[in-house]
Formats: C-alpha cells, structure tokens, sequence
C-alpha cells in the first residue's frame, strides 16, 4: 500500500474537482451555487458493520456514494460534492486502493460528483470509510420529516426487502440463484432526482427498516402511520418467496429506497414526478403515535424488531 501522500496524489487527486484545489492544500474552497441551500450530510462504512471482510473495493467505494446520495435525495436536494475520510490497514493491497478509486470515478460521474477533499489515516484491523456528501435546495424547499398530516398518505419507491435477503443469501442463510437478492445488497439505487417537492409533505430514506424509519417520520410530525403488509411493494424474487420472510423484509434496512408522505388525490402528480422509478401506496399518517403494519383483514401485525439499531 502507497503511503498516505502517494495514495492522495495517484488516487484521489484525479477525482477532485476545481474546489478541491487539486487536493494540494489545506482546504476546499467552494464557491455554493447562487440562491441555492446547502445540504450537508455523512455516513460511515465499516468493515464487518456495513460490508464483509473481502468485499470488492469498487462496490464498497459506490455503496458509500450511494447511502449518503440517498440522504440527499430524502432532503429533496440535487448532489454537489463530497469529502472523504479513510482509514485503512496497512496489509491492504494497492490494487484495493485502485478498485476503490475506481468505483468512486464511476459514480461520481454517474450522481454527478466532485471529490472535495477528505483525510487519510491507518486503522490497525478494520477498514473504515466515511463520506460527507453536500448537495443544494432551493431555499426552504428541503423536504422534511416533520411535515406530514394526518390524512396524508404513504408511499414508497422501488422495493423494500430484497437487500436484508441479500445479506442473508451473502451470510449463507438463503439461495439466491441469479444474485439478484446480493446486487440489491451491493449496489443500492439512491433516488436523487425525483421533483418531490411542493408535492410530498414529509421524507425519509430507510437505511435501518420500512418501520423505523417510517416511524421517524410518525414522530416527527406528531402522527401514527398504518401501513398494509401486502401493499408494500416486493420483487418477485421477494415474492416467491412467501410470507416467510415479511418481517425480515419490512425491519432489514439497507434498501435505500424513499418513503413519501403525500396529501391524498395526488397520485398521477407523484407518478409524473417520479417518472420511470415506481411508487407505492401503503398506508396512511393518523392521529396518535407509532407505526402499526396490518394484514389483509387489518389485524395488527407484531413485529419482533423495528429495523436495524447500532448499539
Ligand atoms: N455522531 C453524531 N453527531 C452529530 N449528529 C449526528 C451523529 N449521528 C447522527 N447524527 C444526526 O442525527 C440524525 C439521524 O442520524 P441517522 O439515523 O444516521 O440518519 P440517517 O439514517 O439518515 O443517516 C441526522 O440528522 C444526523 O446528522
Ligand atoms: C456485514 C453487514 N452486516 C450487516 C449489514 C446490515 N446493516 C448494517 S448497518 C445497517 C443500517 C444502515 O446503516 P447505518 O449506519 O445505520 O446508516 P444510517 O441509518 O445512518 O444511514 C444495516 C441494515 C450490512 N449491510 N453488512
Ligand atoms: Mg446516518
Ligand atoms: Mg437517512
Ligand atoms: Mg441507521
């Protein structure tokens, strides 16, 4: 492995942008663009948290852009740049730096990205890598938790479900014949560029589960919600496989998709706004506290977790 200033000048230096003054200098200097808010936001990766040991650098590189692209894109806010921070052990190789310089190269042309800057140190064991990622809004357009309404109903992009399938598929715990369940695992599809706002009252990515997050946006704006099992959108993949694995599938976090509160009657404006990315009604905000999910003859379901919780 290149020493700190070797790995800064061969790898990421081609990756930043003018702001990030060729990475020769103490700082980015960032000129926002006119009459636009900043959004600023970070998440971490960590071997044996959030990735396996043995993982494939570029994957993980385009995981970490992603996870904190899906944060922008719950704040309603279109990507700018991003700062990195690694940690890494010094038996890693140089072809792991490359693979990982790589899959930031490939998505950061994808998202439209500009490395900033960032800061490198050594870690004894595990790898860790951690982006801030700031993206802009117009002003006071940021879409938010606590803006949802009684009334107001539930939707969600894309699936939920198959990433925590594909955890268990990587973890030897289910088949996952044509990898499907293990790429929606790897590679998230963040959902920047959807024009939600104006439109949608209350946001939030899920990263932790469908019911805690969603319970995030409850608590937030001061509501229940109640959502249909069966109404939450599955891949057929998912579906064949049955009620067997609906908990694992509404509590599994890492799916990267939105929910959206919505005011009813907006449906057609919503699937305008989202264009080719699908969206689901599931349920609807109440009066009163928590996250109920029901079956088919609205018999409350009991969930023995509400998604993913660091210690
Ligand atoms: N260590 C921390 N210091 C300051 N703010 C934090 C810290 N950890 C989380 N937050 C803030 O708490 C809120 C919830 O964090 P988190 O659950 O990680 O959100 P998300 O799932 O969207 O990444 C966010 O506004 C985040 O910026
Ligand atoms: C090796 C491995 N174990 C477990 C998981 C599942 N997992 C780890 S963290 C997490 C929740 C999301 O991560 P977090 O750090 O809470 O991100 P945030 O909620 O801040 O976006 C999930 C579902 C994983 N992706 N990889
Ligand atoms: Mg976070
Ligand atoms: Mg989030
Ligand atoms: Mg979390």
């Amino acid at each position: 492995m290149p020493d700190e200033f070797s790995r800064i000048a061969r790898y990421f230096a081609p990756l930043a942008g003018e702001a990030g003054l060729g990475l020769k200098d103490d700082a980015a200097v960032l000129a926002p663009p006119q009459g636009r808010e900043l959004v600023l936001t970070v998440d971490q990766m960590l071997e044996g948290v959030h990735f396996l040991p043995g993982d494939d650098p570029a994957l993980i590189a385009r995981k970490l852009l992603r996870r904190n692209l899906s944060d922008l894109a719950a704040m309603g806010a279109v990507p700018l740049g991003y700062l990195l921070t690694t940690a890494l052990p010094a038996v890693l190789s140089e072809d792991w730096l490359a693979g990982f310089a790589a899959g930031l190269a490939q998505d950061q042309k994808a998202f439209g990205l500009k490395l900033l800057g960032g800061d490198s140190s050594s870690s004894l064991h595990e790898i860790s890598l951690t982006a801030t990622l700031l993206g802009t809004v117009a002003p006071g357009a940021a879409l938010r938790r606590n803006g949802a309404r009684a009334g107001d109903e539930i939707w969600v992009t894309g699936t939920i479900g198959d990433a925590v399938l594909g955890l268990q598929a990587r973890l030897g715990q289910r088949e996952d014949p044509t990898g499907f369940f293990i790429r929606r695992s790897l590679l998230p599809e963040p959902r920047v560029g959807l024009a939600l706002a104006g439109l949608v009252t209350a946001a939030i990515d899920v990263s932790d589960g469908l019911v805690q997050d969603l319970a995030h946006i409850a608590e937030e704006s001061g509501l229940g919600a109640v959502i249909e099992a069966s109404l939450v959108p599955v891949s057929p993949e998912a579906a064949a496989l049955g009620d067997s694995v609906l908990q694992a599938r509404l509590t599994g976090g890492d799916d990267y998709e939105l929910i959206l509160a919505v005011p009813p009657g907006k449906d057609e404006a919503l699937r305008a706004a989202c264009g080719a990315v699908a969206v689901t009604k599931i349920g609807v905000f109440e009066p009163g506290a928590g996250v109920r999910v029901c079956a088919v003859l609205g018999d409350e379901i009991p969930l023995k977790s509400l998604g993913w919780k660091h210690f």
